[in-house]
């Protein structure tokens, strides 16, 4: 555990869909919380509520009841416009599809978050930004379309992305399902770098017990539900604990 204050705050967050008199709770009564210089695994089954709680944290989707703040801003009670510039100055994502857009090179691609934000980039951030460049081994890429570039080093231009604002949390989506194990173990040594020598919170869905171990914690969903929150697990510990729930939310 850091000593951060907890940068978002999930307190008894429900989501359920569907008709209310039978109700599929997606998330039932969450409390989390997630802070700077932490790496998050979240894990669980296949429908034990995930993305949902990525999309409820990144205000994409609507709670049912209970709270979420993001950096003290509590994000179901802002509108949408309140939302977009919360989640645009506060939150970095990265994805299992990188999405990066086709027709922006990395560079453009990388300087995206701040076009939409609005925000200058002044002489700190690209010097913040070539650091990230240099270290991810992108300089000689920068001027290449994404179509241009292997799976790892788009990966790495979306990393680059995420960090470039320095956000309270960067939401992590399977970011190594499309990869090779190399790149994987590549792209899971860079989210861990981001964390302890940028003081960076990362929380990642993943399937992958191995990539999970590289996180510092690993909070455990059953059903909607938070089953358990371990650490210093290995990847083979993590497998078992997995097995265990696979009859959980089936
Ligand atoms: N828009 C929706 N309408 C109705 N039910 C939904 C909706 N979105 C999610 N659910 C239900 O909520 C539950 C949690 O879904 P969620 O996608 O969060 O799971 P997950 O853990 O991310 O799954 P996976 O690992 O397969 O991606 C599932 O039972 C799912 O069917």
């Amino acid at each position: 555990m850091t000593n951060e204050p907890a940068s978002v705050v999930l307190r008894n967050v429900f989501r359920s869909y569907g008709d209310p008199s039978q109700p599929i709770h997606a998330l039932r009564d969450v409390s989390l919380d997630l802070r700077r210089r932490e790496f998050t695994a979240i894990m669980g089954p296949s429908g034990s509520g995930k993305s949902t709680l990525m999309n409820v944290v990144a205000g994409l989707d609507d709670i049912t009841s209970g709270e979420i703040w993001v950096d003290g801003n509590p994000i179901g009670s802002l509108d949408d416009e309140a939302r977009t510039v919360l989640r645009r100055r506060h939150i970095g994502f990265v994805f299992q599809s990188f999405n990066l857009i086709p027709t922006l090179t990395a560079q453009e691609n990388i300087n995206l978050p701040f076009v939409l934000a609005g925000t200058r980039l002044d002489a700190q951030t690209r010097y913040w930004i070539a650091h990230l460049v240099r270290s991810l081994g992108l300089d000689e890429r920068l001027d290449h379309l994404p179509a241009e570039l292997s799976g790892g080093q788009q990966q790495r231009v979306a990393i680059v992305r995420a960090l470039a604002m320095r956000p309270t949390i960067i939401l992590a989506d399977e970011p190594t399902g499309a990869l090779d194990t190399r790149t994987s173990r590549e792209v899971l040594a860079l989210l861990t770098t981001a964390v302890r020598e940028y003081g960076q919170g990362i929380a990642m869905v993943t399937h992958d017990p191995v990539a999970a171990s590289y996180a510092d914690r690993v909070i455990m969903l059953a059903d909607g539900q938070i089953t358990g929150e371990y650490r210093g697990l290995g990847a083979r510990e993590i497998s078992e604990l997995l097995i265990g729930l696979q009859g959980v939310s089936a």
